[in-house]
């Protein structure tokens, strides 16, 4: 009898045996050494929780906003292309795994169903991730997002290229169908074949503000790991940043997530939201991104596997494992809300000064 998994870890096991190997390794995978991959995981082991005791936490708040949408938890689906690939309802499933768990989903551009489909399914708040393909498919892609209640778009800006996931080259990764395409009407006149493709490679600052000029609604962008690029995204009016490098998927030896945080949110200095994502597992990576600045945290991989083992209600008792996870490390740590979480809450490895233990 396969007993229901206790964490996502548990998850990750069983999702392996659900699935084909070159879809696994296309879901697991990273970039050239996965150097950056392991890298997301490790850094939260070299912050440290500073607990604080005897204050009432009989109970705890994690309610939220982000960009001012009330969400039951600081943690939302992050976007991952393929789901069909995952379970035959795909992204129907997670949107509604997603509005169970009381939280957003930001649906991807590269989904295996179409976005008004996604919509048609939620109950909950969801965001459009972008890639920017051409500028006419970009439009229409807005438009229909628009039409669709999408109430913000995430354009991803860490992937001019596509990288060298080898592990699905090494296994003639066969891709997924796109919900959203008609390939003929798409088309970019630049693309080449294969990947190069998919995305176009001259997207600038110039392209955000074109973008902007197309819609009002909130733009995010994904993809950012510096304070100088933080500051930029200000000057061209973004309303929030995702630091994150791609789970490990694009340059690899970039910086993890959680390291980089810091500086962004120092260059933001209030002035926008700024959430995390690359290897949350646990409730306490939730808290430390938190306590380090982020509003919130969005989870790739296990959302994939709660989708795997059981479609809905795997994302949903997913999401909800974080989410206790989060309620038990905050009452642990004397955060009775979310607006109690502070930086004085973590301390960073090797800032222990002549008194840090020989064995940390
Ligand atoms: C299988 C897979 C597909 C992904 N597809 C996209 C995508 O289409 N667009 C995007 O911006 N990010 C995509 N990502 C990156 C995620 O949004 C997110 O940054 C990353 O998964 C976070 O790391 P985690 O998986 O450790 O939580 C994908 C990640 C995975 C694992
Ligand atoms: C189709 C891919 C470009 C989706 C993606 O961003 C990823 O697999 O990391």
């Amino acid at each position: 009898m396969v007993l229901p998994p206790l964490n996502l870890f548990e998850y990750e096991k069983q999702a392996q045996e659900h699935l084909d190997t070159a879809v696994w390794d296309h879901y697991q995978g990273g970039s050239d050494d996965e150097v950056t991959l392991r890298a997301c995981r490790d850094a939260f082991a070299q912050v440290w929780l500073r607990p604080r005791a005897l204050v009432d936490v009989s109970s705890c708040d994690l309610r939220t906003t982000v960009l001012g949408t009330p969400i039951s938890v600081p943690v939302l689906v992050a976007p991952t292309g393929g789901q069909g690939l995952a379970h035959s309802e795909g992204e129907l499933a997670t949107v509604r795994g997603a509005g169970a768990a009381g939280t957003l989903m930001v649906v991807a551009m590269f989904s295996t169903r179409s976005l008004e489909e996604i919509a048609q399914q939620a109950t909950g708040p969801r965001w459009l991730q972008l890639y920017v393909r051409s500028r006419a498919q970009t439009r229409h892609v807005v438009q229909r997002a628009q039409a669709a209640g999408y109430q913000a778009l995430v354009l991803t800006v860490d992937s001019p290229r596509p990288a060298r996931c080898e592990r699905d080259w090494r296994n003639g990764f066969a891709g997924f169908p796109f919900g959203n395409y008609d390939e003929a009407e798409f088309i970019d006149p630049r693309a080449t074949e294969g990947d190069k493709a998919l995305i176009q490679d001259a997207v600038t600052w110039e392209m955000l503000d074109w973008l902007r000029s197309l819609t009002s609604l909130p733009i995010v962008l994904k993809g950012i790991l510096t304070a100088e690029d933080a500051r930029f995204a200000l000057e061209h009016g973004v309303a929030g940043l995702i630091v994150s490098n791609h789970g490990g998927r694009r340059l690899d030896g970039s910086v993890p997530a959680l390291m980089a945080l810091p500086e962004v949110i120092e260059a933001v200095a209030g002035r926008c939201e700024v959430y995390l994502d690359g290897g949350i597992r646990r409730g306490t990576d939730v808290l430390k991104a938190l306590a380090l600045g982020a509003r919130a945290v969005l989870v790739g991989r296990p959302v994939l596997w709660g989708l795997a083992v059981n479609g809905e209600q795997g994302v949903r008792h997913v999401l909800s494992i974080l989410s206790q996870e989060l309620e038990t490390a905050m009452a642990l740590a004397g955060c009775p809300g979310v607006k109690q979480i502070h930086s004085s809450l973590v301390r960073q490895r090797g800032t222990f000064g002549s008194r840090e233990p020989a064995s940390l």
